[in-house]
């Protein structure tokens, strides 16, 4: 596999404006850029473009809110352009990514892109809603560019015979380390096997794991490889572990720890809510269950009246998903309480801080978590709550431990023990 290095990757944007960009990128696709307000490209922008655009195949590991969307999105357009008038039922592309609440946002990004080509007719398949109406809809409208999860996908690709996948041109595994964990490795690969080998495909990750690395052996062609990291950060640390986890996270993010016996935690939690309030905070738990829970109890607190604060899990109804990230997107501060479904993606604006009441099991999930805030260069920071026994994590994050006197309880904070 080539392999790359993107210039000035310590910076959020590089000198490099879209319309110096080689390939020259269309007039429309330009416009809809400065109609955005993007001009200069960010590190993995200006290297995964061109790259795309020339007929590569990439992998592409960047850090969290470090610009992977517009990086797939600009380059799928432009290939598009090149094959006017599909028929109603060709489809040309698929964008494959984790959630329902991603494959919406990048929808809503490319949509601006996609209706500066006339005859291409896009359709966001997501679960949670009757897939009789998506296949109506697909048999009335056509569809010629699918963006969506991989089993409602799956599902729509065995439906529906009149759906023409001979002439694809190319395919974007968003997350794809997030793709194959979930489980959905025999959807993805049934949904390449219908794929025409001689198509354009791109794999973009903050981070990647050996399954990517077999999907990648497996699903693209001499693919070249897109690295961007972020600058290290202070600690001199020698284990490559150690400097792949920081690297992945954003320069611009404060990350610390909290070291507290469990009886602690709740105590310690809404104190730090408490003196907080006027920030956009989300909170990662590992269960709805608790998610559910906290959502009922946190509300009840008189040292916390008047803040807005919304839950957002996997086991609620999809409108009332919809309703939540809507609702804590609009907001200049609040509480987002969440499970790991919020983790991947989102680009939620003006989130200052992410504490993580339960770290994740896995440690590739705690940079995506982390990668809510401090976006595109902006600040932002994160505090872990770890139990004594669970410092194994310090020592691959290299973060900072606040000491609990830093951190200590004021005589507002209740003793709260979760059921
Ligand atoms: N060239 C650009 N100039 C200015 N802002 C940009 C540019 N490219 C992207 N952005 C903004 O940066 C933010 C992050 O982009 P995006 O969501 O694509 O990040 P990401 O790398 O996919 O993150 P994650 O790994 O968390 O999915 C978005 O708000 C987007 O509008």
């Amino acid at each position: 596999m080539a392999s790359i290095e993107a210039s000035n990757p310590n910076r959020a944007l590089t000198d490099t404006r879209f319309s110096d960009l080689k390939p020259p990128l269309s007039e429309p696709v330009l416009e809809a850029l400065t109609q955005s307000g993007f001009e200069f490209c960010t590190p993995v922008q200006a290297a995964t473009i061109p790259l795309l655009c020339s007929y590569k195949d990439v992998a592409v590991d960047a850090a969290t809110g470090s610009g992977k969307t517009l990086a797939f999105v600009v380059p799928l357009v432009e290939i598009l352009r090149r094959f006017t008038s599909p028929k109603p039922h060709q489809v040309m592309g698929i964008v494959v990514s984790p959630t329902r609440e991603l494959s919406s946002q990048i929808f809503h990004v490319a949509e601006p892109f996609i209706s500066t080509l006339a005859n291409v007719k896009p359709m966001l398949l997501v679960g949670g809603t009757e897939v009789k109406a998506d296949t109506r809809k697909i048999e009335e409208e056509g569809a010629n560019l699918l963006i969506g999860t991989p089993g409602r996908l799956y599902d729509i690709m065995e439906r529906m015979d009149i759906l023409d996948f001979r002439n694809l041109e190319i395919l974007i595994l968003d997350e794809a380390d997030r793709l194959l964990d979930m489980g959905f490795q025999k959807q993805i690969t049934s949904v390449i096997s219908c794929l025409p080998k001689l198509r354009r495909t791109g794999l973009f990750s903050a981070t990647q794991t050996e399954a990517v690395e077999e999907l990648s052996k497996a699903g693209l062609r001499n693919p070249v490889r897109v690295e961007v990291r972020s600058e290290t950060k202070s600690l001199n640390d020698s284990s490559s572990s150690q400097q792949s986890a920081s690297s992945k996270t954003p320069s611009s993010l404060h990350i610390e720890y909290l070291e507290c016996e469990a009886d602690r935690k709740p105590a310690q939690l809404v104190d730090l809510l408490i003196k907080n309030k006027t920030q956009k905070i989300i909170i990662y738990f590992m269960t709805c269950a608790c998610v559910d829970y906290w959502g009922v109890v946190l509300p009840h607190l008189a040292a916390l009246k008047g803040l807005s604060i919304i839950s957002l899990h996997g086991k609620m109804k999809q409108t009332a998903r919809e309703k939540a990230l809507a609702l804590f997107t609009s907001l200049s501060s609040g509480i987002l309480l969440c499970t790991d479904v919020a983790a991947r993606g989102l680009d939620i604006p003006g989130v200052d801080c992410i504490v993580q009441f339960d770290p994740p099991q896995d440690p590739n999930v705690f940079i995506h978590r982390v990668g809510r805030t401090a976006r595109m260069g902006r600040q932002g920071s994160a505090i872990v709550f770890l139990l004594p026994k669970e410092e194994a994590y310090v020592e691959f994050l290299r973060i900072r431990r606040v000491p609990l006197e830093e951190r200590k309880c004021s005589d507002e904070a209740p003793d709260i023990v979760p059921q």
